[in-house]
């Protein structure tokens, strides 16, 4: 079984009148990527300020590493790293002072060779001597992340890590992340990109108006919106009009001679339907599950206006 590296039960914060954070619960198994997504104002920022000890909750638990924050305030602080969407990187200073700064703040010794090999992992070696306020966007945000590592830190929390950044800086920053996590560091995400989540997360919580509305992986997520359907390709006109009148539902196109049948893609249900067409002798030609993407769950799970059975059957996942 493995352990859980952050785990969060009844959390609630106010302000003033104001409820930010209305008992949310999760946990993160160690070694794994959470992304935790929601609207602008949601509460993701009050929520990793409160697990990186930076904010102390109204009420709840939360165990870092098995250790209360509120309470084991140090030991919890010796175990994580943060990098922020400002990042901690000194603009005056270069790659390799940046880094020092950070080794003595952790007094670490002897250093040079940690500084040493990160600023070989994170491909800072050429510029390393050079001012970082001469870097590019990527360089720095590589950097900030290579700062975040001295000390080894076991929980890593990325606040937007990847923001503004291109394409190929986008995806060297998720190589990196996922290397982190092969070696069994536990990450900590929020991004304003759902595809990065949809990319990197194992798990993933969205969190709507201080409630998380739904949690579980990218695949199980997209299943729970509408828009999820089969699109099966026929090899016969008869054969489709019989395929039609067996799947309850499903439209077809007659010159595609496709069939369109509303699925979740879920495997079970999946074979079944894929046997009732065989056992009839028709001729499936092609098929694919069609899913929505993320988007489509974050804007039907951020409605305000969204169901409440939706909603209900999202939490109990
Ligand atoms: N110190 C504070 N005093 C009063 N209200 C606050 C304070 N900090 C945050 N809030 C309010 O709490 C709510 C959640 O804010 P939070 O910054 O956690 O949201 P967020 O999900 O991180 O949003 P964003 O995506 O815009 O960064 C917002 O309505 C915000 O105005």
């Amino acid at each position: 079984m493995s352990m859980s590296a952050i785990s969060v039960s009844g959390l609630r914060k106010t302000y003033g009148d104001k409820v930010v954070l209305d008992g949310i619960d999760f946990d993160v198994p160690a070694g794994s990527i959470f992304s935790l997504l929601g609207p602008n104002g949601a509460g993701k920022t009050t929520t990793v300020n409160v697990l990186t000890t930076l904010l102390r909750a109204d009420a709840g638990s939360v165990r870092i590493g098995g250790h209360d924050v509120a309470t084991a305030t140090k030991r919890v602080r010796s175990l994580i790293g943060v990098t922020g969407q400002f990042a901690a990187v000194d603009e005056l200073l270069s790659a390799r002072e940046n880094l020092q700064l950070m080794a003595d703040l952790k007094r670490l010794r002897p250093s040079d060779r940690v500084i040493t090999g990160l600023l070989e992992r994170f491909d800072l070696v050429e510029s390393a001597d050079k001012m970082t306020a001469t870097y590019s966007g990527g360089m720095r945000r590589k950097l900030d992340l290579a700062m975040t590592l001295v000390g080894n830190p076991e929980i890593i929390f990325l606040d937007e890590p990847t923001t503004g950044l291109d394409p190929r800086s986008r995806r060297t920053m998720w190589s990196i992340v996922r290397e982190l996590v092969a070696e069994g560091t536990t990450i900590f995400l929020t991004t304003q990109y759902l595809e990065e989540a949809d990319q990197l997360a194992d798990r993933i919580a969205v969190l709507n108006q201080g409630k998380l509305v739904a949690q579980g992986t990218p695949e199980e997520l997209k299943r729970q919106v509408p828009g999820a359907h089969l699109q099966l390709r026929i090899g016969g006109l008869s054969d489709l009009q019989l395929a039609a009148r067996l799947l309850p539902g499903s439209t077809s196109d007659d010159d595609e001679l496709t069939l369109r049948v509303p699925h979740d893609g879920e495997p079970r249900s999946l074979l079944a339907l894929l046997n009732r067409l065989d056992e009839h002798g028709i001729d499936l030609v092609e098929f694919s599950v069609h899913t929505p993407d993320l988007d489509d769950v974050f804007l039907s799970l951020t409605d305000q206006n969204i169901t409440n059975n939706l909603r209900e059957e999202a939490i109990a996942r």
